[in-house]
């Protein structure tokens, strides 16, 4: 992966629960915690981050805290842009600036995690040019939309979280947050060493 990263721009989507913070019993206390807050920091410095999830956005960013990653909330319907970083303002979007500095984008159509993923490697710049190696790290079965749309591109990474084999459209697996959390650093410090090098 990394031979080829080298020519293309890595651009990563997490989900949350049980991706980035562990499977608890109450939702309310999904926390995230620091070392992994700072590994997705970290990640995001050198390429677009994008968290999609099934709760509201606002719950999301909640938990994150971090100003410089794409939130996503209720199944790809409520997405919310760093404002650094290059959304296309001319394609169809209703867009407004909020007070954190954000944009504000709600598409109108029937959507899920894969509409979603698609449609922000479109904003991104990444359509169908093949410029783009996206990774897609979730847990459920809603993941599932957003491995089927990397097959379907035939590019990219779907990675399943699982610590036990499961019928799933990913092609690659993590067991759980805490190797999601060695993977993201392994990827930051791979580019860290790779852009020193250049
Ligand atoms: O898309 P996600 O970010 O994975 O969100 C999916 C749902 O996650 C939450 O529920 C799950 O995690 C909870 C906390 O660990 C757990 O208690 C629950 O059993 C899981 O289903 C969240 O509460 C839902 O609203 C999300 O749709």
């Amino acid at each position: 992966m990394m031979s080829i990263a080298k020519e293309k721009k890595v651009v990563i989507f997490l989900d949350y629960d049980g991706t980035l913070s562990p499977i608890v019993d109450d939702p309310d206390c999904a926390f995230m915690s620091n070392s992994m807050r700072l590994a997705l920091n970290k990640v995001a410095q050198y390429f677009p981050t994008c968290i999609i999830s099934g709760r509201r956005r606002d719950k999301v960013y909640d938990f994150v805290k971090l100003n410089n990653v794409y939130y996503v909330g209720s199944h790809g319907m409520d997405i919310m842009a760093p404002l650094k970083c290059s959304v296309n303002a001319s394609t169809s979007f209703h867009e407004k600036a909020v007070d954190e500095k954000v944009i504000e984008i709600r598409p109108s159509i029937k959507w899920d995690k894969g509409r979603a993923l698609e449609y922000l490697l479109d904003t991104l710049g990444f359509g169908n040019n093949g410029d783009a190696i996206p990774l897609y790290i979730g847990d459920d079965k809603t993941d599932e939309d957003a491995f089927m749309v990397l097959k379907n591109r035939g590019e990219g990474y779907p990675i399943i979280v699982s610590s036990i084999p499961k019928d799933t459209k990913a092609s690659y697996s993590l067991r759980d947050p805490s190797e999601v959390m060695c993977f993201l650093l392994q990827l930051f410090r791979w580019k860290r060493s790779s852009s020193a090098d250049s």
